[in-house]
C-alpha cells in the first residue's frame, strides 16, 4: 500500500517545529518518516549558504529546487513505495509562497511561475497543514527564540502569508488551515485531528 505524504507550512514563527516535535513523540507516529526543507542534504547546507547571504533571488529559487528533487528522489519516493507516513517541516507549498514574493521584480505571476517549474516531477501532498498566524506575531515569537533570517521581516512575511492562504484557496482539499495563536495543547489536538482523517480516507 502506498504511504502518504503530509506537510506542514506557515511563515517563520508560525509554531510548524514545535509541532513536527510534538507529532515525532508521539507514540502514532513511531514509525512515520521526519523530514524537512531545507534538508540536511550538502545541496540543503548550500540553500542555508544562500539564505545567510545577500544571494541573488532566482539562484536562491534554484537552489531550493534543487534540494527539493534531491529530496525527492532520495527521501520522498522511496518512503511512500514502502508505505511509510512522511511528514515533512516545510516542503514545495514554502518555495511557491516565499519564492513568490522575493521573484516580484522578476515575474508578473511568480507564485504560478514557480509552480509551473515543478510541475510533471514533484510529488503532491496527500495533506498540507497550514500553520496560519499574524506575522506581527510570529515575529515576536522568532524573536524571543533569539534566531532572525533576512525572512523574518514583517513586510515579506506579509506577503508570504497572503501566498499560503491563496494556495489553501486554490487547493482545498489538500489543505487544513490551523489558526496558532492560540494554546498550544488545542493545536495539537486539532493536528492530530486533521493527520487522522487523512490516515482513514
Ligand atoms: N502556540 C504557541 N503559543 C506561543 N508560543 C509558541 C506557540 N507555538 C510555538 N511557539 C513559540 O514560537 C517560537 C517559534 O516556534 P517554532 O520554532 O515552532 O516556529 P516555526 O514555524 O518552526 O518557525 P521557523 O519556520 O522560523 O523555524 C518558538 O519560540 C516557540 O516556542
Ligand atoms: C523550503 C523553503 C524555505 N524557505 C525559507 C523559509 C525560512 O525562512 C527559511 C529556512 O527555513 P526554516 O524552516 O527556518 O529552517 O527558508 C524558502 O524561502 N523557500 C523554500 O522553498
Amino acid at each position: 500500500m502506498k504511504g502518504k505524504l503530509i506537510t506542514l507550512e506557515g511563515i517563520d514563527g508560525s509554531g510548524k517545529s514545535t509541532i513536527t516535535r510534538f507529532l515525532n513523540s508521539h507514540p502514532s507516529f513511531s514509525n512515520a518518516v521526519f523530514t524537512r526543507e531545507p534538508t540536511t542534504s550538502w545541496i540543503g547546507d548550500a540553500v542555508y549558504k544562500a539564505i545567510e547571504s545577500n544571494t541573488d533571488h532566482l539562484a536562491e529559487l534554484m537552489l531550493f529546487t534543487a534540494d527539493h528533487a534531491n529530496h525527492i528522489a532520495t527521501l520522498i519516493r522511496p518512503a511512500l513505495e514502502e508505505g511509510k507516513i512522511i511528514i515533512s517541516d516545510r516542503y514545495s507549498d514554502s518555495r511557491y509562497a516565499y519564492q513568490g514574493v522575493t521573484l516580484r521584480e522578476k515575474f508578473d505571476e511568480p507564485m504560478e511561475w514557480v509552480q509551473q517549474i515543478h510541475e510533471g516531477w514533484t510529488v503532491v501532498p496527500d495533506l498540507t497543514i497550514l500553520f496560519d498566524i499574524d506575522p506581527e506575531i510570529a515575529v515576536r515569537r522568532c524573536g524571543k527564540r533569539g534566531e532572525q533570517t533576512k525572512f523574518e521581516k514583517i513586510e515579506l512575511l506579509n506577503g508570504v502569508r497572503k501566498n499560503y492562504l491563496r494556495l489553501a484557496e486554490k487547493e482545498p482539499e489538500r489543505f487544513v488551515i490551523i489558526d496558532t495563536d492560540r494554546d498550544l495543547k488545542e493545536i495539537e489536538n486539532d493536528v492530530l485531528q486533521a493527520i487522522t482523517s487523512i490516515m482513514e480516507s
